[in-house]
């Protein structure tokens, strides 16, 4: 193993998000952190990868793999979602999981991160397949998870559904009733409102604050939102609905722009007919890419990860970039737009909204007492005014990038847990 700081923190076997190298390395050295410090964040403490047989409808049988890492859990049971996709590999999911870590501990609630997944194209899938698949990989999974250890939620190509049948089928290992094993929920089965728009209102909470913090205001801010599923329909409706112009969307085969300012009712009415933004009336056809550098105020990826790269970073046109996916800018290109001041609200703050209202929904099945929205909505706002409002003058102050400022004050909370726990 390498001795110098640096050199272990770039080897391959630092783990550490590769997502955020650069910060990551800035925060070492702001933190003046020990070896023992940087290795203990840089390890995921459990990963693993299970194989199991499905039998498919045409009757024979398909063996799946499918992984979850446990990053840290120094704060509580590991919280994240669970991802469907035919790339996914452990590496990666490492990454995300760290990344929940931090983001829970960015807005103070009381999980450590997680994320998991299947290695499969759900569009290949019938329903009876997904289901099969679910339900197989919850089987294998079901001494990992619990509300106390580790608890699943949705992510790309997972959604309601899918959480039921893994709360389902954890249920009937267990043989008793446990909602609290998985959030993202229907409402009838122990959901939470909110929960299924959360992440986007949270963003756009978020998004309002750095607006008013930037002095940008009236009817000519133009928003365009890649991804347009769970996060990205809410973000583009909300917006739309609060009067913003929302003049392109896209999602994973094309994307539509209209520069006066799509009608956003009605493209959610295509898609969801059609099962295509393609075709929509009014607008013209933009490939993502075009999207990611289309005219507009606000660039809002709520996709996969890295759509803003070293080859577009210097063509993006927003003020701001609100990160609704996780990770969708590198690490290099986040360095670009830094110098090109444009502010880029990281992940771990701007989507932190799912989590949050996820949080709320462990709270309300292990007390068996559901909220209003109300109360929801207060709670989730002031979690989320809570976590700007401490990280944006640590930025200005410093001087670094917003994902660094919020990294930084994660880390310190998650060491100083670490501390207490005696491992440090
Ligand atoms: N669902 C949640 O509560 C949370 C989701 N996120 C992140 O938000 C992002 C989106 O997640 P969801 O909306 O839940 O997933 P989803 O599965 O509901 O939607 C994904 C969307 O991305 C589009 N897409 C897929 N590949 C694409 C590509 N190559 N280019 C452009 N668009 C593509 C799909 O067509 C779909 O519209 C992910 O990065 C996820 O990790 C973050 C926090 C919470
Ligand atoms: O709601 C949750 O528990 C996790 C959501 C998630 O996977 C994320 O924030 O990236």
């Amino acid at each position: 193993m390498p001795n110098n700081k640096l050199e272990r923190i770039h080897s391959d076997s630092a783990s550490t998000c590769k997502l955020c190298q650069m910060e990551m390395d800035s925060i070492h050295e702001r933190l003046d952190m020990k070896m023992e410090e940087i290795d203990i964040l840089d390890t995921p403490r459990r990963s693993f990868s299970v194989h199991f047989p499905v039998r498919m409808d045409s009757g024979k049988t398909k063996m799946f793999i499918g992984h979850r890492v446990q990053y840290n859990d120094a704060r509580g049971p590991t919280k994240g979602g669970i991802r469907y996709h035919p790339e996914l590999t452990v590496e990666y999911l490492q990454n995300l999981a760290f990344l929940m870590a931090i983001k829970c501990a960015l807005v103070e609630i009381p999980f450590g991160g997680a994320k998991g997944g299947i290695v499969v194209n759900t569009k290949e899938l019938s329903r009876g397949e997904l289901e099969r698949v679910t339900r197989a990989y919850i089987r294998e999974m079901s001494d990992y998870i619990g509300p106390f250890k580790d608890i699943p939620a949705p992510d790309v190509y997972t959604d309601e559904q899918v959480m039921v049948w893994i709360m389902d089928e954890f249920e009937r290992i267990k043989g008793e009733h446990v909602p609290s094993i998985v959030t993202g929920k229907p409402l009838a089965l122990g959901g939470s409102k909110v929960r299924k728009y959360s992440t986007a209102l949270g963003g756009v909470y978020i998004l309002e604050a750095a607006l008013n913090e930037l002095g940008i205001t009236g009817s000519d801010i133009k928003i365009a939102v890649q991804g347009f599923g769970n996060v990205g329909k809410n973000a583009a409706r909300i917006l739309h609905e609060k009067g913003y112009k929302v003049c392109a969307v896209s999602d994973s085969t094309s994307g539509i722009l209209n520069e006066k300012g799509l009608d956003i009712p009605a493209v959610i009415e295509h898609k969801s007919r059609t099962g295509h933004l393609m075709d929509f009336p009014d607008a013209k056809e933009i490939t993502n890419k075009e999207l990611i550098t289309s005219d507009c105020t606000v660039l809002i990826p709520a996709a996969l990860s890295d759509q803003i790269d070293l080859e577009n970073a210097n063509n993006v046109k927003a003020q701001i970039i609100l990160e609704l996916a996780n990770a969708p800018t590198s690490s290099e290109a986040s360095q670009i737009l830094l110098g090109r001041s444009v502010l880029v609200i990281p992940d771990i703050l701007a989507n932190a909204g799912g989590v949050v209202v996820s949080y709320f929904e462990w709270i309300q099945n292990l007390n068996q007492d559901y909220w209003e929205e109300e109360k929801i909505l207060e709670k989730l706002r002031k979690k989320m005014m809570t976590a700007f409002e401490t990280v944006y003058p640590i930025y200005c102050e410093e001087k670094c990038s917003m994902r660094r400022a919020a990294l930084q004050l994660s880390i310190e909370r998650i060491l100083e847990a670490e501390r207490l726990r005696g491992n440090l």
